[in-house]
């Protein structure tokens, strides 16, 4: 028995890209000025529908660079992540975002060892801030997160967001501060919040990747009806990152491609991931989402044949909707007649059978002492056609 996969329509969740928030908090992550400027640009000729930018308080110069960024007219609406304090969001809504994502941490770590509240302090900081804020900046949109929310107790939170529900925030967030949810655990918890808020009220979903869980998370995030899913470009953020922008596309597309080719200008995937590699100083992963060195190569003999006759065959996600290219490797041990066939027509070359099994042969027997790479391989191919 096979299951149908569910069909989750690309319009109905959205993407809140935190590389300038988040993937700041990211070792290598030091971005100037004007690499803000590039990557928010970026972002929005891509079509984030959200820009999410570190909080003002970091220094004048933040609190400058969110006004200029603020100030590019961009399509993306523009949030910073602000600490549930009056002296933040003071700052904050001096920015001139578009929005504030407010947090509080829920977990007894956080109570304990961060900022000493209990459950009933953090409610009552919140209605105080959020209070202020709906009289005197009703246009906001504003967000109430959280912070560690999978190692809170389930009736705080349902009482922290039913609370801030009430106060009309826009979204809550769920985040998977350290990377410890299960996929089981994200899709229970999204469902038994949606139970709790307001029908207008939407949710967010911020995961880390300590367990190599984000990706997966943020899809059963989405399909118990999030919202709104937290990114990065490449991942970037605290320890090994969060929900990568290219995961998560190549998780979604395979549900919703027309949804997404709609929404979002794919092909500049590669760009986007260069232009964060060439940032922070590191190649982009050999086996990154789609865009990694190696994606889109194939090399076993039985995959080439079928590649050859339909790429489908081995691939989920066609390369070329995300601006990348495939690469077929006809030259190693794994390889087979059908490959050697293609790779030698291409070459304008023609072998019978018998010939065709022995040059196959003689290349799998190279391939074992040697790297064949195209240039070797097409040397072999053309003194084998007249031997
Ligand atoms: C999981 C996450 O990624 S959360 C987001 C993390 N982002 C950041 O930290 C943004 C960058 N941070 C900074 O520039 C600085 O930490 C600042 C400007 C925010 C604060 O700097 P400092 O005043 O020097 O404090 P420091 O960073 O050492 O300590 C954190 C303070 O925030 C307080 N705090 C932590 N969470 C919250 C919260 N949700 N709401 C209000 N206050 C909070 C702590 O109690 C502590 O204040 P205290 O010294 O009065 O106890
Ligand atoms: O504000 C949020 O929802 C997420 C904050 C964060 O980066 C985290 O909890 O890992
Ligand atoms: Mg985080």
């Amino acid at each position: 028995m096979t299951d149908t996969p569910p069909l989750i329509p690309a319009r109905s969740w959205a993407i809140i890209d935190s590389t300038l928030r988040e993937g700041e908090q990211f070792a290598r992550g030091n971005f100037k000025s004007g690499d803000k400027i590039e990557i928010a640009r970026a972002l929005d000729a891509f079509g984030a529908e959200f820009i999410e930018l570190t909080t003002p308080m970091v220094s004048e110069q933040t609190a400058a660079d969110i006004r200029k960024i603020a100030s590019l007219g961009l399509k993306a609406k523009l949030l910073t992540h602000v600490r549930c304090h009056m002296e933040d969001v003071r700052r904050a809504v001096d920015t001139g975002v578009d929005g504030l994502d407010l947090l509080f941490g829920t977990s007894s770590f956080l109570r304990e060892f961060s900022h000493g509240k209990n459950i009933s302090q953090i409610i009552e900081s919140a209605q105080s801030v959020i209070g202020w804020l709906k009289t005197n900046h009703p246009n906001l949109e504003l967000r109430f997160s959280a912070e560690d929310t999978f190692r809170s107790e389930e009736a705080d939170l349902m009482a922290v967001y039913k609370a801030v529900s009430d106060l009309g925030v826009h979204r809550v967030g769920l985040a998977d501060t350290v990377g410890v949810a299960t996929p089981r655990q994200v899709y229970t918890l999204v469902r038994e919040v949606r139970k709790v808020i307001h029908a207008e009220c939407g949710i967010e979903f911020h995961g880390h990747n300590d367990t190599g869980c984000a990706v997966s998370n943020a899809y059963e995030a989405i399909e118990a009806g999030a919202t709104h899913i937290d990114t990065t470009i490449l991942g970037i953020g605290e320890r090994n990152g969060i929900t990568p922008l290219g995961g998560l596309l190549a998780r979604m597309f395979t549900f919703d491609p027309q949804g997404l080719m709609e929404k979002y200008n794919l092909e500049m995937l590669p760009e986007l991931d260069a232009m964060i590699a060439r940032m922070v100083g590191l190649p982009i992963p050999w086996n990154n989402y789609l865009t990694g060195e190696f994606a889109y190569n194939h090399k076993a003999g039985m995959h080439l044949k079928a590649i050859y006759l339909n790429p489908g065959a081995y691939e989920a996600i066609p390369p070329q909707v995300f601006g990348v290219g495939r690469v077929i490797q006809a030259g190693s041990k794994v390889t087979g007649k059908h490959a050697i066939a293609y790779k030698a027509r291409e070459l304008g070359l023609h072998y019978g059978e018998d010939a065709l099994r022995r040059v196959t042969d003689h290349i799998k027997a190279l391939a074992e002492t040697d790297d064949l790479d195209d240039a070797h391989l097409e040397k072999v191919l053309r003194e084998w056609v007249s031997a």
